[in-house]
């Protein structure tokens, strides 16, 4: 038998930093949402007690280190099941780019897995399970458009994003979460964007506050690291995008946009400068 499921990247609309926690984790406040750049993940039953991961993608750990090996495992052992699965990946979703594809993989998996392993898990037992692999990977498991508190686990379900397009542009670079929440001085933040207003703003289906009220404070320290992040930004603004902002911890930047016309120009100005660049729509 074989389950297939996709694996949709997500961005933070807004990601504010509250305090680091004594565990070395930070406390945050995201508005989180999916949009429809995904991977597909293939999970095939073997009879031999075994994980195997395969992908398109050269540059993915095929082994323990690939968290949607680490979602097959957490299960097979958690539940004791004795079959095998052979999990094909087929990456869409830039690799470290702040845009969780790794972590959406592992949610597919569970998602996939609790069907093929008839486990008869619900949603928010496999976001606890989630939570063991990543902070990400809870929100990945249901998805939609959700506020995320804690480490990014506890997750409050808030109305659809309104429906856009969404630009995105990863330039070559490739930025560690851990560095970057590591370079934060969570302190000395001056400007915290609001999870309040932007949750009003897309309650309220007003797509130009969400624009507005769009905020990122790991984008200071990404920024500094990387110049080319802020001008990928200012590329984009110029462009004519409605908000941008840079997803996560990076260095992905995504221009949010309400009129098709104006996608392509977007789209065809950031190709002249930067080769992975994506238009799609938000999901709802
Ligand atoms: C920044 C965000 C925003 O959505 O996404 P990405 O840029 O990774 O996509 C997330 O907070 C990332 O979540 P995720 O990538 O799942 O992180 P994890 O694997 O749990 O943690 C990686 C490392 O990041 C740091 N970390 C992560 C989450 C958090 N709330 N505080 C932290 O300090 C820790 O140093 C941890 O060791
Ligand atoms: N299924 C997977 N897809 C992509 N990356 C993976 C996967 N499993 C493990 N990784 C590792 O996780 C790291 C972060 O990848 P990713 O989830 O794409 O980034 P981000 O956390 O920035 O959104 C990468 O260094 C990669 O080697």
């Amino acid at each position: 038998m074989k389950m297939y499921e996709k694996a949709p990247a997500k961005i933070n609309l807004m990601l504010d930093v509250l305090h680091k926690r004594p565990d070395g984790f930070h406390e945050v406040e995201m508005i989180m949402t999916m949009v429809d750049l995904a991977d597909r993940l293939e999970m095939s039953e073997l009879r031999r007690d075994t994980i195997i991961i395969s992908s398109q993608a050269g540059y993915i750990p095929l082994d323990e280190k690939n968290l949607a090996f680490q979602a097959a495992k957490l299960l097979k052992e958690r539940y004791g099941v004795k079959q095998g699965v052979h999990i094909h990946l087929d990456k869409k979703i830039p690799v470290a780019a702040g845009l969780a594809g790794g972590s959406s993989d592992a949610a597919a998996a569970l998602r996939g897995l609790n069907r093929l392993w008839q486990l008869g898990l619900s949603s928010e037992e496999l976001q606890e399970l989630g939570a063991e692999l990543g902070s990400d990977v809870p929100f990945c498991v249901t998805g939609g458009t959700a506020l995320a508190t804690g480490r990014g686990e506890k997750l409050t379900p808030i109305a659809s994003m309104p429906q856009c397009w969404v630009v995105l542009a990863k330039p070559p670079i490739n930025v560690s979460t851990a560095e970057v929440y590591g370079k934060l001085r969570a302190d000395r933040i001056a400007v915290h964007p609001s999870a309040r207003l932007m949750q009003e703003a897309v309650e309220a289906g007003d797509f130009q506050a969400v624009c507005g009220r769009l905020g990122n404070v790991l984008e200071e320290v990404t920024l500094k690291l990387h110049p080319e992040v802020q001008q990928l930004k200012e590329a984009m603004i110029r462009l004519g995008a409605d908000g941008v902002l840079m997803s996560g911890s990076g260095p992905t930047v995504f221009g949010l946009v309400s009129k098709q016309s104006k996608v392509a120009r977007i789209y065809n100005g950031l190709r002249g400068f930067c080769k992975e660049v994506y238009a799609v729509r938000s999901l709802t």
